[in-house]
């Protein structure tokens, strides 16, 4: 697995490699033990899957709050989307930043999300699949939403904001300024 940290400590890019033959390929997409001796260390339990037809939906930006915050593993299994976390824990130094990785079927990287950050994408392609690990269960009391195109965060999407599909949920979502976070640097989640 090859490790990469992004600009926001604990965001991870993980690279799983993959065995390629006349078949196709095989590829471990996670393994605790691994991922432990590296210091990686989560406890996954639920696996979510979605579809979006069109290339330019958005689902985001979305958390959990405590105590059923979820930290997410997020792959592709068909298309291709943009993947984005945004850091909305009070005091952090790097509250309100946000990172976005290109994942793929294609290039099979994966973007680890802690808990108290907000977790979106854009698809890049039609009839894109994506497919997440979760560490805590869906809990629909519990959760939230900050719009897309929040001025404060600023997430570059690379999508005319006129074409991008929303949920009705995600259209109808506050800006980040306008309620306040359950998150705290270094607090439970
Ligand atoms: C997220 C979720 C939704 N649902 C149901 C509720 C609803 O009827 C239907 C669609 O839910 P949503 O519109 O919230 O789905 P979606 O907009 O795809 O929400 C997801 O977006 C990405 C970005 C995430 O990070 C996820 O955690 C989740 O928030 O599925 C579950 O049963 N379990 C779940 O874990």
């Amino acid at each position: 697995m090859q490790i990469e940290q992004t600009a926001l400590e604990g965001v991870l890019i993980l690279t799983p490699r993959r065995f390629g033959d006349h078949r196709g390929f095989f590829s471990e997409c996670w393994n605790c033990k691994v991922m432990a001796d590296h210091g990686i260390n989560y406890d996954f339990v639920q696996d979510n899957h979605s579809l979006s037809r069109q290339a330019g939906t958005i689902r985001g930006l979305h958390f959990q709050a405590p105590p059923h915050a979820q930290a997410k593993l997020v792959r592709c299994g068909r298309g291709a989307l943009f993947d984005v976390a945004v850091d909305i824990r009070r005091g952090s130094p790097t509250y309100g930043q946000w990172v976005g990785v290109e994942l793929s079927a294609d290039n099979g990287r994966q973007l680890l999300i802690p808990a108290g950050f907000l977790h979106g994408f854009a698809t890049r392609l039609p009839d894109t699949e994506v497919i997440y690990k979760c560490t805590d269960y869906y809990a629909p009391t519990a959760d939230g939403a900050v719009r897309f195109d929040d001025p404060y965060i600023g997430v570059e999407w690379g999508i005319d904001p006129k074409q991008v599909v929303l949920s009705d949920k995600d259209a109808a979502a506050p800006w980040l300024r306008d309620f306040e976070t359950p998150f705290i640097y270094g607090g439970a989640t």
